[in-house]
């Protein structure tokens, strides 16, 4: 869908400077329907998207200068509906004060992710900054939430290792043919995942050529799966997650396993998983015995799943991968931006 220049979708990008604002930024000057109206940087403002970001040179839209993160200058612009890619907590407020002047919001941080106040607090560590709006914000995972999506004004993009571990549970869960409290979840993520802050745990030297679990045994994104699958499976659904750091700077390869339910015939795992993503343009099914490879899946929307059973301890092994900065952030979120504009899904996310 071209909408042409008059009829574009005028947005904003607030933490256009991160590094899903980037991701952002890269998609959205060449999104089709999309007009670039304001990005947000307070450490920028005032210079060229291009000055700072010298890939965007060439492209149309690219001199427009960063903006400091002000509601009322992002308004003045404009922008029917603006992206989030800010930290958690400062998310929220910035969230309140554009609802309030109108726009559309999809937040790419944790704080409208999860249903329950209580369960943010003993996840990540302080009040909700607005428990109030929890029940306005739909949990945006496009492919399960397609119609929550069309009619929400503020949409939470689920975290990057959700988003790995859900898509390929949730099919499975909701068919009951996985006994849902044996789930165990690995993850290995690229250093992108962590944001670019100054930590020196990250620096290259501390993560290059070396691999760490970290986050165990409660790592926070813990909380949004248990509350999707506890969903899914329509009981409260407690697992076991375990990320890991890896030296690439983005992609996610996931690993999770659990019991086959006594009786199940194994190929219906693969039947499931068909019958839910059928019309999933960026669900790729790799079938039985498919291990799925981050490399496919970098700087695209795809998610790539593969299963398998192991037939020695009944467990079913599913594997997935997808571009921690991608699918499991600012693609996605211009994928459920596609659907809350009536848009198709597809706009602006070819292979790019
Ligand atoms: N990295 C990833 O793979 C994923 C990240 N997310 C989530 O997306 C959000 C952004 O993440 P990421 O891009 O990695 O983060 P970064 O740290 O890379 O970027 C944060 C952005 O927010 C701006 N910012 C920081 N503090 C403030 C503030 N107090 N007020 C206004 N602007 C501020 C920064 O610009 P400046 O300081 O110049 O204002 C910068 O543009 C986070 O909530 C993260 O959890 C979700 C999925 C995956
Ligand atoms: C490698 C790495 O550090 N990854 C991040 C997850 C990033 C993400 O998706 O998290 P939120 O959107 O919930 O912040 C972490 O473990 O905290």
């Amino acid at each position: 869908m071209d909408l042409g220049i008059m009829e574009r979708i005028k947005t904003a990008i607030v933490g256009a400077s991160g590094y899903t604002g980037q991701e952002l930024l890269r998609l959205l000057l060449l999104h089709p329907d999309v007009e670039l109206v304001a990005a947000t940087s307070r450490q920028e403002a005032g210079k060229a998207l291009s000055e700072v970001f010298p890939r965007f040179l060439s492209l149309p839209g690219a001199e427009l200068p960063f903006i400091e993160p002000d509601p009322d200058a992002i308004a003045a612009t404009g922008a029917s509906a603006a992206f989030l890619a800010l930290p958690h907590g400062v998310a929220a407020e910035i969230a309140q004060a554009l609802l309030k002047r109108g726009l559309k919001v999809i937040d790419l941080s944790a704080d409208f992710r999860l249903r329950d106040a209580a369960v943010y607090k003993e996840f990540y560590g302080h009040d909700h900054p607005a428990p109030e709006m929890l029940d306005d914000a739909v949990y945006g995972l496009p492919e399960i939430r397609a119609k929550e999506i069309r009619e929400a004004h503020l949409i939470a993009s689920p975290g990057c290792y959700p988003t790995s571990i859900l898509l390929p549970l949730l099919p499975l869960v909701k068919d009951g043919l996985i006994d849902a409290a044996t789930i165990v979840a690995n993850s290995m993520s690229g250093v992108s995942g962590a944001g670019k802050k100054a930590d020196v745990s990250l620096l290259f030297c501390e993560c290059n050529e070396s691999a760490r679990a970290y986050g165990v045994p409660k790592h926070r994104h813990l909380s949004e799966i248990e509350q999707e699958l506890s969903i899914a499976a329509g009981e409260k659904v407690v697992i076991t997650f375990i990320p890991h750091l890896i030296p690439v700077n983005s992609g996610i390869a996931t690993t999770t396993t659990a019991m086959l339910r006594k009786g199940v015939d194994p190929d219906a795992i693969g039947e499931a998983l068909e019958a839910a993503y059928a019309d999933a343009p960026f669900v790729r099914l790799l079938g039985k015995g498919g291990c799925a490879d981050t490399k496919n899946v970098t700087r695209t929307n795809f998610i790539d799943i593969g299963w398998t059973y192991d037939e020695r301890t009944g467990r079913v092994l599913l594997m997935s991968a997808e571009d921690n900065l991608g699918k499991g952030a600012g693609s996605q979120a211009v994928q459920a931006f596609n659907i809350l504009f009536g848009l198709t899904q597809t706009d602006g996310l070819h292979f790019a």
